[in-house]
């Protein structure tokens, strides 16, 4: 508890929060952020504290002025508003998020010590992520931010992780509780786990802030589904099996809604108003953000939960798209990016998907208008856990040899350094691996905590050697919200059926950031008749499902050089 005392003083800020300075309904928040995007604002006009500033440009230098997503939403985080933000991938969202929490003020409790009640820093920020290798990116940044600071105190009273897999959730809510951390990192389910020990110190209540990151991935909703039946039965699915984050936010938000409703006598969610008594009246601001977070995401969030206030002025809803973006130099997620589609055939034949192009194209990512049946739902899959692989030589392959040896051919003439296989959500990593490993590819499993598979290229941002490069091996549940800057191409193994646009340009989002360019290559099957978990044979085509997410994100593929289109 005392060096946890002392370590507080790093972030010394405690200025009152200033009022509400936006005010703008979603749709005047549109145009606000137009405004700013433009504007070219320092990190301190945005209301960013100084040793967090100082600390920031000595850690990353290359961070020099904020992106106009983060030019967006800085000040209205520091306002204390809730805030739904969408912004491209690799336009600094998660990266601001965190510099704002380490500006917000820090909260304090009085405890006993010694006979003496003294004041203690608590924990003021929760941040949300859907797994374990992007809750270790932000926590190293974190790190990286807090070596910058001169005055400094424990890196535990800064951030903390709570997470899965690492070390048992009972120790890690011991060092919370002998140290509150500023902010707080962690995935739902390892949250909940700590949440409902009997010695939880989370008091999410008392928190300041609440970030959900790639919140329509970890938060179902009620589908635009023309049937109110089909309508019906999600909504009655979802209040019977909510997801994690859901029970989580319900924990917080719930009781005060309820104790609202009980005093005013309104059913309805509301704002809880001043009158009420301080104990009743706090609750955290809430923000919520992806790169995709669709209107009827938006919709269902702000509405249906009841976790978001429901006045007007207090929610800003920012919003951006390439078109937002002027100079594409100038910010990030401003790359071009080129999609490709390999169709391999049985005999080993590989062609490049029809009306593919020759010519450069460019990105036109544009919001999507197909159903939304089919979320993604969100699982915590451990990664591959060591580097020792089995050796699969006597068991057959569940993977099309022919579509890894299209990705082996690619991978050996283009990339430069590092590039990214992204695998369908549950498929075996491991073996993967090996069989690329067989087809003479440098393929590790990413993984943050291994400098070779990942984390040289995640955390210290290494630079992958040229004359060996590197495969990484993800799958579609483990690669969101992921910052690996050297990445130049990302492979899609398969188009799994209900891949939505919103999943494909997820993974597209890995590379093409910063300004950068990035290819992203889909290596698909033939269309066939296949079998699936219950024997049921359906037929699958993943040429015509990934050519109908092209037309719906508004791009034209372009041709794979060494492969005809025939
Ligand atoms: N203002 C800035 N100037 C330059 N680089 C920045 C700036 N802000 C963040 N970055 C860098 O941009 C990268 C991407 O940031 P981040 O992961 O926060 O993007 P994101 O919008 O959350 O992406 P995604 O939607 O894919 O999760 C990081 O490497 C970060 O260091």
């Amino acid at each position: 508890m005392t060096s946890c005392l002392l370590s507080f003083n790093l972030l010394p800020w405690r200025g009152s929060r200033p009022l509400h300075v936006l005010k703008e309904s979603s749709i005047r928040c549109n145009r606000l952020v137009h405004q700013y995007a433009t504007a070219q604002q320092s990190f301190e006009e945005l209301g960013l504290r100084r040793p967090v500033i100082a600390a920031l440009q000595e850690a990353f230098p290359n961070v020099i002025r904020p992106t106009p997503a983060q030019a967006s939403f800085i000040p209205a985080l520091l306002s204390g508003k809730d805030i739904l933000l969408k912004g491209q991938t690799g336009s600094g969202k998660s990266f601001g998020l965190l510099l704002a929490l380490l500006s917000l003020p820090r909260k304090f409790n009085r405890v006993e010590l010694d006979g003496k009640y003294v004041k203690s820093s608590t924990t003021t920020s929760l941040f949300i992520v859907p797994h374990r290798d992007l809750a270790l990116q932000l926590m190293h940044w974190t790190a990286s931010i807090h070596a910058s600071i001169l005055q400094t105190g424990g890196i535990d009273s800064v951030a903390q992780l709570v997470l899965r897999g690492i070390n048992p959730i009972p120790a890690q809510v011991d060092k919370i509780h002998n140290c509150s951390p500023h902010v707080l990192i962690g995935t739902p389910q390892a949250v909940l786990e700590a949440l409902q020990l009997e010695s939880n110190p989370l008091k999410l209540p008392h928190l300041s802030t609440i970030v959900v990151d790639e919140a329509d991935y970890l938060i179902q909703y009620t589908p635009r589904a023309p049937d109110k039946y089909k309508r019906d039965k999600f909504e009655l699915d979802l209040k019977r099996h909510p997801s994690v984050t859901r029970q989580i936010l319900d924990m917080v938000y719930s009781p005060m809604r309820q104790a609202f409703n009980k005093k005013k006598g309104i059913k309805q969610a509301q704002e809880i108003e001043r009158p009420l008594k301080p104990m009743v009246l706090h609750r955290p601001q809430l923000i919520m953000t992806s790169a995709t977070l669709k209107s009827q995401f938006r919709y269902s969030v702000l509405t249906e939960g009841g976790w978001f206030r429901q006045a007007d002025d207090k929610v800003t809803i920012v919003t951006g798209s390439p078109s937002e973006v002027e100079d594409a130099n100038s910010v990030m997620g401003g790359g071009s990016l080129v999609h490709s589609a390999l169709i391999v055939s049985d005999d080993g034949t590989v062609r490049n998907i029809p009306g593919a192009v020759d010519l450069p194209t460019g990105t036109a990512e544009t919001e999507t208008t197909q159903g939304e049946a089919d979320q993604p739902v969100a699982t915590e899959i451990p990664p591959p856990s060591s580097e020792d692989f089995d050796d699969f030589t006597d068991t057959a392959s569940p993977f099309n040899q022919n579509a890894l040896e299209a990705v082996a051919t690619v991978f050996a003439l283009d990339v430069p350094r590092v590039a990214l296989l992204v695998l369908k959500a549950a498929a075996p990593v491991r073996r993967a691996i090996f069989d690329l490993r067989s087809l003479g590819i440098n393929a590790h499993g990413l993984d943050v905590l291994e400098p070779q598979s990942g984390g040289s290229f995640l955390l210290q941002r290494g630079v992958a050697p040229e004359d060996n490069p590197t495969l990484l091996v993800s799958t579609l549940a483990t690669t969101r919200g992921l910052d690996l800057p050297d990445l130049t191409h990302v492979f899609l193994l398969g188009a799994p059926t209900g891949l939505t646009p919103d999943e494909y340009m997820h993974v597209a989002g890995r590379t093409g950031r910063f300004g950068k360019d990035g290819t992203v290559i889909a290596v698909l099957e033939e269309p066939r008749i296949v079998k699936d978990n219950t024997g049921k044979t359906y037929n699958q085509n993943e040429p015509r499902w990934i050519q109908n997410i092209y037309t719906k994100i508004g791009v034209t593929p372009r041709m794979v050089a060494h492969f005809g289109n025939e």
